[in-house]
């Protein structure tokens, strides 16, 4: 179809030539009717529209034209066109093939056939005499030809269907990169960003997490919902940003959760380290730098910096005057810095307004993930549902769990000494990470029924520690309920009976 466009193009200009000389030649009323005679005619013959998308406009990239190049490169392998280009775009991770020069391709959408044809015209500048000389410069194009009738369908869908399927794969194909704010940058290089980049290759993804998988699910259900509800979010008028809390004890896999989310979402991570952070004015021009589809990061969020004392201390006060229900402040966010005024300093209302005041709804579709070991240590306005809103508990390793690692690690779904295994991790509480530490060596300590029965071994152990632990605390409790006086004794032996309690439940 491209071929005979052209044909008929270049007939079509002769014609055009003829039509000047006739111009010249007959009376004006003449020329209006035959004026009117060609346009019909050429219409008949012609009725194609013709659509040119620049590389460069006013000297600047056009995106479009970078949208439009990545769509046709991958359309060019259904439609078998011949003259390709590999090209390795700038921060992508994978190569891209691109139509090479006069190359046409015939795309088709509701209906509507589409002629898309690469150019790549080279001027040469170096006319004037004497004058330094340049390289010649090259002027790149797409044009699209399409039957006049079109004309709606082309601005209307399908130039806007073109712009997002490309921008979609690039950014597919975007190597994803993890910034975090330095303060040892110096102020000119903040000036122009306060976030130190590299790229993000953390292999971790939902398949090798190992958790309860139906929480797995659960997780990647709320997930695809979330990326799915830009329309949603805009109806019930609310900012496109998502909380999850991640809390549990050491190892259980908090941080390797993020790099899953990271890498199933195909987002960038900014990891924010709060103790780098001077005030809050700062902390608001680093959300401000962070870009769209992104998930901004808080680790340990209990010892990163001392956002909950203040707002204890209100609390307190507030219990001793009696004055007001106690669910008032939870949400009364400038309460915890209101000595604080005038000072430049971190404070709770500050992160409380990062994560959702009127300026963290700047920059769409973006993830704000807390970790912590502590999750009892913190406000509980910080963590309040509309903030964090996925409380996701990252537990200690679990049978299900233990199946996903030994999957990974060993490359089995199944084992005879897994039946001795079953019971213990229900009994210990191992976290993944060292359950994952028994099964790593498999190939220097020999092979897979050694790394399962170090991992037994080292349940047992744990399971032996922890009974003995339990007996020593049991002790003390029991030794400290006798000695108490009897004025405090109902008080404490309530609350050591309590604890003495939970730590029989332990050892059920
Ligand atoms: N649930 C898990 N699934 C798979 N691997 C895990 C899991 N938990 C821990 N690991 C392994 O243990 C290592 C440590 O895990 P990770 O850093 O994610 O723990 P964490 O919960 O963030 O710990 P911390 O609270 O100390 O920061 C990881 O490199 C990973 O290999
Ligand atoms: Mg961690």
């Amino acid at each position: 179809m491209g071929a005979s466009l052209t044909e008929v193009g270049s007939k079509l200009a002769g014609l055009m030539f003829i039509w000047g000389t006739i111009q010249q030649l007959f009376p004006q009323i003449l020329c209006k009717r035959i004026e009117s005679f060609w346009t019909r005619l050429e219409n008949y013959f012609y009725p194609y529209v013709q659509i040119t998308i620049d590389e460069l406009t006013n000297g600047k990239t056009n995106e479009i034209y970078r949208h439009v190049d990545t769509y046709l490169g991958t359309k060019s392998v259904d439609t078998g066109a011949k003259y390709l280009k590999a090209e390795k775009p700038e921060n992508s991770k994978s190569f891209a093939v691109i139509l090479d020069e006069g190359e046409e391709i015939i795309d088709e959408f509701e209906g509507a056939t589409f002629c898309w044809r690469s150019h790549n015209e080279t001027f040469d500048d170096n006319n004037s005499q004497g004058s330094k000389k340049t390289q010649p410069t090259e002027k790149k194009s797409y044009t699209i030809t399409f039957n006049k009738q079109h004309r709606e369908i082309v601005t209307g869908k399908y130039l806007k269907h073109v712009i997002e399927e490309g921008r979609a794969i690039e950014f597919k194909n975007k190597k994803r990169r993890i910034y975090c704010n330095d303060s040892t940058l110096t102020w000119w290089l903040r000036l122009n960003t306060m976030w130190k980049h590299v790229n993000f290759e953390h292999p971790a993804t939902f398949d090798t997490l190992a958790m309860d998988p139906k929480k797995k699910e659960e997780i990647i259900n709320d997930l695809i919902a979330f990326t799915k509800g830009k329309e949603f979010y805009s109806k019930v008028g609310k900012a496109w940003k998502r909380g999850y809390l991640l809390y549990g004890p050491p190892g259980t896999g908090k941080s390797t959760m993020i790099a899953a989310i990271a890498n199933y979402l195909n987002y960038d991570i900014y990891d924010l380290e709060l103790t780098s952070v001077e005030d809050n004015l700062e902390l608001k021009k680093l959300l401000l730098e962070t870009t769209s589809k992104s998930i901004i990061v808080i680790e340990d969020i209990d010892c990163s910096v001392d956002l909950t004392g203040k707002r204890k201390k209100a609390k307190k006060k507030t219990k001793k005057e009696e004055t007001s229900d106690s669910d008032s402040d939870s949400d009364s966010d400038s309460d915890s810095d209101s000595d604080s005024e005038g000072k430049k300093k971190l404070t709770l209302s500050g992160l409380l307004n990062f994560i959702d005041g009127i300026w963290s709804a700047c920059g769409q579709e973006r993830i704000i993930i807390f970790t912590t070991n502590h999750v009892d240590k913190l406000d509980p306005a910080l963590i309040r549902r509309g903030r964090m809103d996925m409380h996701i508990e990252m537990s200690y390793c679990r049978y299900e769990a233990f199946k996903v690692l030994a999957k990974n690690y060993l490359g089995i779904d199944t084992h005879p000494l897994f039946q001795e295994i079953e019971p213990l991790l229900e009994e210990v509480n191992m976290s993944p990470c060292d359950v994952a530490e028994s099964l790593i060596h498999k190939n220097t300590s020999g092979g897979i029924e050694i790394c399962l029965n170090n991992l037994i071994l080292a349940l047992k152990d744990a399971k032996e520690k922890a009974i003995q632990e339990a007996r020593e605390k049991e002790k003390q409790v029991l030794e400290q309920v006798k000695e108490e006086k009897p004025k405090k004794s109902k008080k404490l032996s309530t609350k050591l009976v309590r604890s003495y309690g939970r730590f029989k439940k332990i050892f059920r």
